[in-house]
């Protein structure tokens, strides 16, 4: 930009050009405009910080009403009705020299968490503030959009005699009366212990139990948060049923946050299986049964014309990652309608324990338009739409409203993960949406990048290159085409050949067979890539015998479809075949991996989709991957975060892969794994986040500006921890 005049510099308002650099000005991209917004947006995000750090200074009465201003947009404002009335009794020891702590993180929590709800806003000592004295008025905020626009002050005495007020009326009201259903938020005392985000049980300090009035509401012991860790593992090991502990699970993360993402971080191989497939696809299964609080947004076309108020409905404001379903395609247990909303909790939970994003800036979200399966229809326990899916223009209309509600609230650098749409959905919502707004369909791509990582590891127990292997694909949907496209994209790379010819070594059966030139005009858009020249072939057996790959990738959702003879004619050819069973849950698997082992002769390479425990085949143990995209996603939307990502581009995929593929170390590769195990995930999620955020500031589409250092520190460094904090 020297020189000349910035084409931006009326948007950058006064600021200084911040790249100033003559030799590579990225304006097109208008990075500049978003580097200061970005900056703007970090000094933000460093006051809510700053809020929401337990650390952080006692709140001021002056400070918060300064800062809660903030977050109150002028038609909020108008919308509110402002009203001082007395509620609780408080200690005024709690607010002396005009500062609010012991309730300030009601306080903060309140303002951080917008205003569209009835809330608790703020309390003010009596002008004198003298300990003891409970006359206080409390500035209560609601959304009733009536009468008076100016707040109205009214002093009660409250009740210091232990007699229960009607304060808020319900008692004298007849049952055709309206109330106002006020709650409270005051964290501290039983609502503290009530909060999951701030509630620590057993491990509330003497101190604290004393300056949060907890004492008698626990019982006398303290207990560290590995003591607790250890209780909940006894105490879930003692349920011999998966979904059972999937319950218990839940039950913990509604009552302790922290505890419960200690819990999987700590214990990750062993709880992975269940708050994530395959536990998740018998919850989703039974959600209607089980379902307990709201663990994220419905959203319905009953909301249609009203999504944007419904995401404000959402306690928090900030928000990094959603993850979206319709519930049309869940793993390989198909339409589970509205209660396919365990899949983006079980996804966000990881996002969390594995990538490190915290966990209020992830939001689960169902779009309900209905459900084809008719048992749900007819279950009494069904919780979503009665009706059947919504199809074409009804549904691109609510899909539409959503997503741009989405960026109108979030911003422009939310991360929006598709998951377990069905595929006739599924690839025009990527096509549609990824020239407006960043998302990224996990079961497309991020499937893709793993097994691609998991083949760039098993060439080191193979050899080859991976355009000298013949692959062959059952099951030709999302994630069957996302990993064939990225494969040869990645051939072509390596090779210079271009990419009509490296598709050729990969093969494709859906459920009418092998996918052949004479079937073109039949074809899905997405399979038509895959149809070569071949005559037709039905069964998966005779395209094995007749293709002869050296890989085979199950990718149907069709359980048991690896027959013995699959697997043995696969070994006839290859001295090591490699297999892949993608299919989720463990009962949609295309094969055991005893029966991989036993059928190979030992000689498989194989993962699978959901875990299997090791096997042990003619006095070896034999301990299989799991080739899951949990491996990557995490990490994957950490690094778009981290670099301020607008888009998401195929080579972020193939960085992502190679990130992977380059943790399988050699102690993993002599037990035959070519996966690293789970135990590591955090730091491999740090790993994957470096090398997506440096492809891309390679290619520019970062907007966090200037490019740290060192990207695997600084990825590390984002991370959510589940520690502990203390409260004054
Ligand atoms: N391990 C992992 O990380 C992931 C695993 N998956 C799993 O992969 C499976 C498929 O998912 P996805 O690709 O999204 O699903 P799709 O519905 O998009 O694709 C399924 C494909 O399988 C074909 N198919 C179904 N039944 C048979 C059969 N009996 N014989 C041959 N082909 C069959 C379908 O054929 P047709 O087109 O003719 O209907 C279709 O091509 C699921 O079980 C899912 O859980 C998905 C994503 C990630
Ligand atoms: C793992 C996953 O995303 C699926 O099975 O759909």
């Amino acid at each position: 930009m020297k020189g000349t005049k910035c084409y931006y510099s009326e948007k950058l308002e006064g600021r200084k050009c911040p790249y100033r650099l003559s030799y590579k000005c990225p304006d097109k991209l208008q990075n500049c405009v978003d580097k200061v917004l970005g900056e703007r947006e970090e000094e933000e995000e460093e006051e809510e910080r700053e809020r929401a750090d337990p650390q952080e200074k006692p709140l001021t009465l002056s400070s918060f009403f300064s800062q809660s201003s903030l977050h109150f947009t002028a038609k909020q404002k108008d919308s509110y009705l402002y009203t001082f009335f007395t509620m609780f009794s408080l200690n005024g020891s709690s607010f002396t020299n005009n500062s609010l702590s012991g309730v300030s993180r009601c306080l903060t929590q309140s303002s951080r968490r917008g205003v569209s709800g009835p809330m608790v806003v703020a309390a003010a000592v009596n002008s004198n503030g003298k300990p003891g004295d409970r006359n206080v008025s409390v500035l209560v905020e609601n959304s009733m959009k009536e009468s008076a626009a100016a707040p109205v002050e009214k002093e009660i005495k409250s009740t210091v005699t232990g007699g229960v007020g009607d304060v808020y009326g319900e008692d004298s009201a007849t049952e055709d009366q309206s109330i106002t259903p006020w709650t409270l938020s005051v964290a501290s005392g039983y609502s503290l212990l009530r909060n999951p985000h701030y509630n620590k049980g057993l491990a509330f300090s003497e101190k604290e139990r004393d300056s949060h009035y907890l004492r008698g509401l626990l019982p006398p012991v303290v207990v560290n948060h590995d003591l607790q860790v250890k209780k909940m593992m006894n105490n879930l090991r003692q349920y011999e049923v998966p979904l059972q502990r999937y319950i218990a699970m839940m039950d913990i993360q509604e009552m302790n946050e922290r505890l419960y993402y200690k819990l999987l971080m700590d214990n990750v191989e062993e709880l992975l299986p269940i708050v994530y497939t395959p536990t998740v696809g018998e919850a989703c299964q039974k959600y209607g049964s089980i379902f307990r609080r709201p663990q994220g947004l419905f959203i319905s076309l009953k909301e249609k014309g009203k999504i944007n108020e419904v995401l404000k409905n959402w306690p928090e404001r900030k928000i990094q990652v959603i993850v979206v379903t319709d519930g049309e395609r869940i793993l390989g247990l198909g339409d589970l309608g509205c209660q396919g909303m365990g899949i983006p909790v079980g996804k966000l939970s990881l996002y969390t324990a594995l990538g490190g994003i915290r966990p209020s800036a992830c939001l689960p979200i169902t779009i309900d338009v209905g459900t084809n399966n008719e048992d749900l229809l007819n279950d009494e326990f069904y919780i979503g739409l009665r009706q059947r899916r919504a199809r074409g223009q009804e549904y691109a209309e609510l899909f539409d409203e959503f997503m741009y509600a989405v960026k109108q609230n979030y911003g422009e650098k939310v991360l929006i993960q598709f998951e377990d749409f069905a595929n006739h959905n599924a690839f025009d919502l990527l096509a549609k949406y990824g020239t407006s707004h960043l998302v990224f369909n996990d079961d497309i791509q991020g499937t893709a990048s793993v097994v691609l990582a998991g083949l760039m590891a098993s060439l080191q127990l193979v050899g080859g290159t991976l355009a000298e292997h013949t692959f062959l694909f059952l099951g030709a949907g999302e994630a069957g085409t996302g990993i064939a496209e990225l494969i040869a994209l990645e051939m072509s790379k390596q090779t210079g050949i271009p990419l009509e010819e490296t598709r050729k070594k990969i093969w494709m059966l859906d459920s009418k067979g092998l996918i052949v030139n004479s079937r073109m005009e039949s074809l899905q858009h997405f399979k038509r890539p895959w149809a070569h020249e071949h005559e037709p072939v039905k069964e998966l057996v005779n395209a094995v015998k007749s293709i002869k790959p050296t890989v085979l990738i199950g990718s149907s959702g069709a359980g048991r479809t690896f027959t013995k003879e699959v697997v043995q004619a696969m070994a006839t050819f290859n001295e090591k075949p490699i297999i892949f069973a993608l299919s989720n849950p463990t009962s949609q698997s295309e094969c055991t991996a005893e029966e991989a082992y036993s059928w190979s002769e030992g000689r498989a390479i194989f993962a699978s989709g959901s875990p299997f425990a090791p096997v042990e085949y003619n006095g070896k143990v034999y301990a299989s991957g799991q080739a899951n995209n949990a491996y990557i996603f995490p990490g994957f939307g950490l690094g778009l975060i981290i670099s301020g990502a607008i888009r998401v581009h195929d080579d972020m995929l193939l960085a992502a892969s190679e990130a992977l593929a380059e943790q399988v170390s050699q102690e993993n590769f002599e037990k035959g794994l070519i996966y690293p195990p789970f135990t590591n995930i955090r730091k491999i999620s740090a790993n994957i986040a470096a090398k997506v955020a440096a492809k891309a500031y390679e290619l520019g589409l970062a907007t966090r500006l200037p490019e740290p250092a060192n990207l695997v520190a600084y990825a590390e460094s984002c991370m959510y921890s589940p520690a502990y904090r203390s409260y004054r």
